[in-house]
């Protein structure tokens, strides 16, 4: 299998007071093409660090991060970010918003309203064209932000907690929207979650992070796909690796 991101032994710090706060330490990770990977850990154990290095926004203090066999040195635009609020541009409405990664691109403007048009169709958003981001619903808004980060068709996607703030039946359907997006795509996903059903439901391998961004467990994940969580939930498979996901994000924190 082709390594699709290389993160080797990424340090991370930052100044705050004349005091240097370590955010990341010595973090070394592989992600496959093709795969979905999820990233489990407790708030402040670093995972929006690390997302934020993966995607080239911010600069290592030490190690490399590497996409597709270079060293990252800034954003790059084969690597779509969903960041966990909401980036849409409030005088743009969704249609524009959606539209954005392909301005950038110089793609002509009736290509660009088709794309735009099928990827709203997509994600549950046809009819909502012409709506500002002010006039949509938090989930809304979400899905908004997942057809503009799929606009720009990139092959790796990073997710940072990026259905956190809805409410459970929402998160649900997002998910399960999110797995029917990403099946067959071909694409790579690293997504960020402190939920462990997020987790099994979505990963083929769990990653967890203890403090500083530890890995205390690297596990793969072979639930059978389609998943749903209804089903998974009394699936004897996923309540063993819920309990083992339970017990590494307690050491982690210790
Ligand atoms: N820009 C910054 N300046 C100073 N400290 C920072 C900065 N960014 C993050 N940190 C610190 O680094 C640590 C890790 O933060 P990070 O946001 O990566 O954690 P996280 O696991 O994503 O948390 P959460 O799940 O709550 O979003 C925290 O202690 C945080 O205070």
């Amino acid at each position: 299998m082709t390594v699709v991101l290389a993160a080797e032994r990424l340090t991370k710090q930052f100044a705050k007071d004349d005091q240097a706060i370590v955010a990341l330490r010595d973090f070394t990770l592989s992600v496959e093409e093709g795969s979905f990977v999820t990233v489990l850990g407790r708030s402040g154990c670093g995972k929006s660090t690390m997302l934020n290095l993966l995607a080239g926004l911010t600069e290592p203090s030490e190690g490399v991060v590497s996409h597709r066999g270079e060293k990252l040195t800034g954003p790059d635009m084969d690597i779509g970010y969903l960041t966990q609020s909401d980036t849409l541009m409030p005088w743009r409405d969704v249609q524009r918003n959606v539209e954005m990664p392909l301005e950038i691109r110089g793609v002509g403007a009736e290509e660009r309203r088709g794309t735009a048009a099928a990827l709203l169709q997509r994600v549950g958003l046809a009819g909502f064209e012409k709506h500002y981001p002010r006039e949509l619903s938090g989930g809304m808004r979400r899905r908004a932000s997942l057809a503009r980060m799929l606009a720009g068709t990139p092959r790796t996607l990073l997710m940072d907690e990026p259905f956190g703030a809805l409410d459970a039946q929402l998160r649900t359907e997002l998910q399960e929207e999110l797995l029917q997006l990403w099946q067959g795509s071909g694409q790579t996903v690293v997504f960020v979650t402190h939920d462990i059903e997020e987790a099994l439901l979505l990963g083929d391998r769990i990653v967890v992070l203890g403090r500083l961004g530890r890995i205390v467990t690297d596990q793969k994940i072979d639930l059978p796909r389609p998943r749903a969580l209804d089903t998974l939930r009394v699936d004897p498979a996923f309540v063993g690796l819920h309990t083992a996901m339970a017990a590494a994000l307690k050491e982690g924190s210790s």
